[in-house]
């Protein structure tokens, strides 16, 4: 039996790899007393795990304590912490330097890669907020790193005089009072943010900025490539002109699928402790999974 858990960057969450992951009460390891929490909580678990797989992306202090309760717990258990890496689990990871992908995006795209092959865009909705898109071929094109709901809120509250924190969830509305005017500027930001990152997705690649997803997407480029020489040759010979016809060369032309865009329509994808405040204020999302990064953890400690 293999006891998953999700190391973020508030809370810590788990789930046994039984193809049944119920999640465990989280528990916040920026609690003073987190583990004392930790410890009493797992001990109670009905199950004693053979095998541990970790993501974390909180420091090395917090995963060194997490690790020292499991094993204080559970002497015989070996532990297995997931890493960033260039391509696995059919993902080809877009970083220039691989490792320095969040292990819970990586998570997350391999995850997404198991269960659909369209091309995907998740958003994971923590104390961070992280975009990240994924091509019908696996190919990760990139992606986007903001303050989660929370994390805006306390920046306003410890940035002015005049605003304090509010917990309340918002509403894309234009507010008259201070309060809403924070939860709805939160909300509505996040919620065009997701917005404006799928209208980008959808266009035809001519139209993107090239610095604006400069990972691209080799493959995208190819087929814009590939649609322009298409064009290019389908145009007349004009006999009359003095330059010379650029050709499109045969190997090209076998390349040639017209209207391919290999991120269109993604299936959006919202994880993450937010996501199901975020989820019905958008229009097209595909699904809402509770957490993502335990999926992806099920699926690498199966090997
Ligand atoms: N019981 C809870 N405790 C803390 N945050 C909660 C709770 N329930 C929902 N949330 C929301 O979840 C968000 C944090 O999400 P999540 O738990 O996924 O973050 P996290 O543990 O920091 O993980 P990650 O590092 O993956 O973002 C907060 O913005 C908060 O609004
Ligand atoms: C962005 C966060 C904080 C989201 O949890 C995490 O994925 C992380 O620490 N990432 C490392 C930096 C990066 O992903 O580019
Ligand atoms: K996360």
């Amino acid at each position: 039996m293999d006891l998953l858990v999700d190391i973020g960057n508030s809370r810590i969450k788990w789930g046994y790899n039984d193809n049944r992951l119920e999640p465990g009460v989280p528990v916040i390891h920026q609690d003073s007393n987190f583990e004392a929490r930790l410890f009493s909580t797992w001990r109670a678990l009905p199950k004693s795990p053979q095998r541990m797989a970790i993501s974390c992306v909180a420091s090395n202090a917090v995963l060194d304590q997490v690790k020292t309760i499991a094993v204080d717990l559970w002497p015989s258990l070996s532990i297995i912490q997931a890493h960033s890496v260039a391509e696995a689990y059919g993902v080809r990871n877009a970083y220039e330097y691989p490792e320095k992908l969040g292990v819970d995006r990586w998570l997350c795209l391999i995850a997404a890669r198991h269960y659909w092959s369209e091309p995907v865009c998740i958003v994971d909705c923590g104390t961070a907020i992280t975009i990240d898109a994924m091509d019908r071929n696996g190919c990760h094109l990139g992606g986007l790193i903001c303050p989660g709901l929370t994390l805006m809120k306390h920046s306003l509250s410890n940035g002015t005089a005049n605003l304090q924190f509010s917990a309340q969830s918002g509403l894309p509305n234009l507010a008259r009072n201070t309060s809403d005017a924070i939860d709805n500027g939160a909300l509505y930001a996040v919620i065009g943010l997701i917005k404006s990152v799928i209208a980008d997705l959808n266009k035809p690649v001519k139209d993107l900025a090239v610095n604006k997803f400069p990972i691209l997407q080799r493959d995208r480029l190819l087929d814009w490539q590939v649609s322009a020489a298409k064009k290019a040759a389908a145009k007349p010979t004009r006999t009359y002109s003095r330059r010379p016809v650029k050709r499109v060369p045969e190997s090209l032309k076998k390349l040639i699928v017209p209207g391919r865009y290999l991120s269109r329509n993604p299936k959006l994808v919202l994880t993450g402790g937010d996501a199901g405040d975020i989820a019905p204020h958008l229009d097209n999302v595909s699904c809402v999974v509770p957490d993502l990064v335990l999926k992806g953890l099920s699926l690498i400690s199966a090997e």
